[in-house]
């Protein structure tokens, strides 16, 4: 595998801002640092973002808080509005950027969850986006009577007929009742209003669309997992995938080869799909400077107590008592975490194994606890000059490795300040980056084709 072997010469750096629900990236203890739930944090980083020329402001949403021995985690956001409202709310105060909303296709249900996404939708403009997961743990599950009603392989069936009853909602209401229409459409100028009537696996509805489309047809569908399952559903469905594969390029580019075969194999386009991984970019004056900004943020996001919350969450325990500066716990950890009751720690894998890999990594190499922490949890990104990491994003687009970054600013509400500051000027001296919104919904900032149910409708749109 080269450098070109996917070799995109005019290729542009598509940015989303990422900002994070439950996270150990943030620096809670610096001065700058605001709060994680006030609507003035959320329009700060929009206004920064849209100011930047990104295409998109992203929420994750998680619908229940961890708890350990009866506590809330502490790094889950107590009290922040849900993803939807909050954007619903960005919506009025901002003109251009796309707002994409994870909502998940396990515990929602088609007639409500595609209505609010609609009313976002037409709200904002056609600037709405969904990233649909799947969501892994059956703790979530327990706030809907449900706990872990289902698993890995009827989650992504469950999200395939989901995504299918949402087209057709989509497409229930004829052309002439479009979003512009300067008086109501009504059931009589709207033509026909189609019911959508599903007897699947997982669904037994017939629902009457209430919303007209929107002016990009209908939200962008966003699609983040990452396994087999995961990747056949976002070569089906999506138009954009959330990946975690933002800090190596041969791992980046591994991801955007299986995804282009995965979508050859659905009969699309192989560039049909954006790949835009989460990731972190520290940005220094000088190149002398790097590496101790690097130290600073990684200091600051692991803090002895995020380290503690970390390796707690492994183990089962609070163990905010103990010296992040020594050794991982000589006990073994509770295996009760991943039981299905209180949520999946380290993606649902077995915390005695994971406790066993960490103890030999902190014994080959002598680590402490927070320096365990950092080795096998850190996603670092990108670091250098704004024109090195100019050059770097440029080259990772360009070469087919990505579409673009979901970034993640390691301060809030101003870490993304000098990302638009320094490095989009830097982008845009170098030509892969916009220099003004050419259209106005989500759907064009990204330069995607029509929705994928509209395709022989309409004559096919070049990709930028
Ligand atoms: C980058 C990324 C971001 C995710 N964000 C969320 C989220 O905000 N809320 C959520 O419920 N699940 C989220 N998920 C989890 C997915 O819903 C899914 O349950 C999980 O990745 C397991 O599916 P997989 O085995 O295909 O990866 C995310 C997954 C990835 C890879």
């Amino acid at each position: 595998m080269t450098d070109n072997s996917y070799a995109r010469p005019g290729a542009q750096v598509h940015f989303g801002v990422f900002f994070h629900g439950v996270n150990h990236t943030t620096i809670w203890s610096d001065p700058t640092s605001g709060s994680q739930i006030d609507f003035e944090t959320f329009r700060r980083v929009a206004h920064t973002a849209e100011r930047g020329l990104f295409d998109a402001f992203f929420l994750g949403e998680g619908l229940r808080l961890r708890e350990q021995e009866g506590k809330i985690l502490d790094l889950d956001i107590v009290g922040r509005p849900d993803a939807i409202t909050q954007l619903a709310a960005l919506a009025g105060i901002t003109r251009n950027i796309g707002l994409v909303a994870t909502q998940n296709t396990t515990y929602n249900e088609p007639a409500d969850l595609v209505r609010r996404l609609s009313g976002l939708d037409l709200l904002s403009g056609g600037r709405a986006g969904w990233n649909a997961v799947t969501t892994d743990n059956a703790w979530t599950g327990e706030n809907f009577r449900r706990g872990g009603f289902l698993d890995h392989a009827d989650r992504y069936e469950r999200a395939g007929q989901f995504l299918d009853t949402a087209r057709a909602i989509w497409d229930g209401w004829a052309d002439d009742a479009v979003a512009t229409s300067t008086e109501a459409p009504s059931w009589a100028t709207a033509g026909s209003v189609q019911d959508v009537s599903r007897r699947t696996s997982q669904f037994d509805v017939t629902i009457t669309p209430t919303l007209p489309r929107s002016a990009q047809g209908h939200p962008v569908i966003f699609q983040a997992g990452d396994s087999p399952a995961g990747r056949d559903f976002a070569a089906a469905h999506a138009d954009v995938i959330f990946s975690r594969h933002g800090t190596h390029f041969d791992e980046a580019f591994a991801f955007a080869e299986d995804i282009r075969a995965r979508l050859r194999r659905a009969g699309r386009p192989e560039d049909d799909v954006k790949i835009l991984p989460g990731t972190q970019i520290v940005l220094a004056e000088n190149a002398s400077e790097v590496e101790d900004k690097v130290r600073w943020v990684l200091e600051g996001q692991y803090t002895g107590q995020t380290a503690l919350s970390l390796v707690g969450q492994v183990w089962g325990r609070d163990l905010s008592d103990r010296d992040p500066d020594g050794p991982l716990p000589e006990f073994d950890p509770v295996p009760a975490p991943i039981s299905g009751t209180r949520g999946a720690a380290r993606d649902g894998k077995d915390p005695l194994a994971i406790a066993r890999e960490w103890r030999a990594l902190a014994e080959a190499q002598n680590l402490s606890l927070r320096q365990v922490a950092i080795a096998t949890t850190q996603r670092s990104g990108f670091a250098g000059t704004p024109g090195q990491v100019a050059d770097e994003l440029t080259r990772w687009v360009r070469s087919g490795a990505t579409d673009g970054f979901n970034v993640s600013p390691y301060l809030v509400p101003t870490g993304l300040d000098e990302i638009v500051d320094l490095l989009v000027p830097e982008l845009q001296e170098r030509g892969s980056y916009r220099t003004e919104y050419e259209g106005s919904t989500l759907r064009e900032h990204l330069g995607l084709r029509p929705p994928l149910s509209r395709r022989e409708l309409l004559p096919r749109q070049a990709v930028g």
